[in-house]
């Protein structure tokens, strides 16, 4: 007989991501509900929307959480975790709201969210901390009895995370020709974000150049070089690389852009490049269009041997990750002390964002946090 693992207090999960178009149709109001307010330039949107229509207007995002949903479901049932699992995007249906307000129907009291970003910023927490306060406003508005939101901490640093990274950087390298194989460069790629928010991304007194976002990053990205080196022998070369920026071009964002990398390690002679998307949990637009499609055109103008390596998406190993996190903050919260799993030096993240953590520009209420108006 397998173990019944116990989640209690907590009665259900929920999967809270970014959302993305499932048609031609949808491309335009799913921008618009993604940059509402945020001063992105009216160019740079027309030249993201061409992103989603060259995939017939087609964001991978949702079939990833689909597919995601599926192995955690697989995995809680073959471990006797009874948690049931729910789904909901802060920009395109399910959208958050409408599963808050069924999972409260559903009589859920105590849920846990888990988040598609791994590492502390606004973008990919207080934002999704935000989203959540606004559906708990929402349905406060209409009368219904508000459950307990809680957010499973960053899971950056987690080895079920790291592994299939570790492994996919293996096989990308193992996929390059084996004349430029030994010398290849590792770019581990990530979201660019402004400086202004990466220097305060995490809690207060970890504040100054970079903040958390930087040095997490640069965390994760080390802990897999480490082990590419262990288990391949060779030290390749590696630096943490930026993607995907936006804004207003006199707005300083997270430099260098993968495209310029590339630029420069064909200047400098590099063999070769593998391009890992560290900070994305899953093959989204970001990786299709920014990587797949952009960086491989950079790569192949300049006669460079590139290979993307796997983001985790639904590898068993991540949904066994989130198993082990969930039960980590059900016995926490149970007034018991779990050793939780993190690899490295920076240790686990906290449970619950301090104040100051992450602050958006114009502060605006945000749920599971120690400032969070629903407690
Ligand atoms: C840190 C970070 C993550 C990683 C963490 C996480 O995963 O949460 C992330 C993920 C994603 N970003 C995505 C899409 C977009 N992001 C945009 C704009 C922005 N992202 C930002 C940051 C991040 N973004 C920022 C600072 C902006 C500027 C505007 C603002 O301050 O909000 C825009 C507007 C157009 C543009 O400017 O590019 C789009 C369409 C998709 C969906 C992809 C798909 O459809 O498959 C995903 C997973
Ligand atoms: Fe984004």
């Amino acid at each position: 007989m397998r173990d019944v693992l116990d989640a209690t207090p907590y009665d259900a999960l929920l999967l809270l991501s970014f959302g993305g178009p499932e048609g031609p149709d949808d491309v335009i109001p799913f921008l618009e509900n993604v940059t509402r307010g945020r001063g992105i330039p009216r160019e740079r949107l027309k030249e993201v929307g061409e992103h989603y229509f060259l995939f017939g207007g087609v964001s991978p995002i949702n079939d990833q959480n689909r597919a995601l949903l599926d192995a955690l479901r697989k995995d809680f049932a073959d471990h006797g975790l009874d948690l049931p699992i729910y789904w909901g995007n802060r920009n395109w249906a399910p959208y958050l709201t409408d599963t808050l307000r069924e999972m409260t129907a559903d009589g859920h009291r105590r849920i846990l969210v888990l988040a598609t970003s791994a590492y502390a910023s606004y973008s990919g927490c207080r934002q999704y901390r935000e989203n959540l306060a606004d559906s708990l406003a929402a349905l406060e508005a209409e009368g219904l009895d508000l459950p307990k939101v809680d957010k499973l901490r960053h899971y950056f640093n987690h080895e079920g995370f790291l592994e299939p990274m570790i492994e996919g950087v293996v096989r990308s390298l193992a996929d390059l020709p084996e004349d430029v194989r030994d010398g290849a460069h590792i770019a581990f790629s990530t979201h660019s974000i402004p400086t202004a928010s990466a220097d305060t991304s995490g809690p207060v007194e970890g504040h100054g150049e970079g903040g958390a976002y930087v040095r997490q990053h640069l965390e994760a990205a080390g802990l897999i070089a480490d082990a590419v080196r262990e288990r391949t022998g060779v030290d390749h070369p590696w630096q943490l690389v930026y993607q995907s920026r936006s804004g207003a071009p006199h707005i300083p964002w997270l430099e260098p852009d993968i495209c310029d990398h590339l630029q420069t390690l064909h200047e400098s002679g590099a063999p070769a490049v593998v391009i890992a998307p560290i900070g994305f949990v899953s093959d989204h637009m970001e990786v299709l269009y920014d990587l797949d499609t952009e960086a491989k055109a950079k790569a192949e103008e300049l006669h460079l041997p590139m290979r993307r390596s796997a983001t985790v998406g639904a590898d068993p190993r991540f949904a066994a990750a989130v198993r082990d996190l969930i039960l980590e903050r059900a016995a926490t919260e149970r007034g018991e002390r779990p050793t939780p799993c993190a690899l490295g030096t920076l240790g686990a993240s906290h449970n619950l964002c301090p104040v100051g953590c992450c602050p958006a520009r114009a502060p605006r209420p945000a749920a599971a946090g120690v400032d969070s108006p629903y407690a």
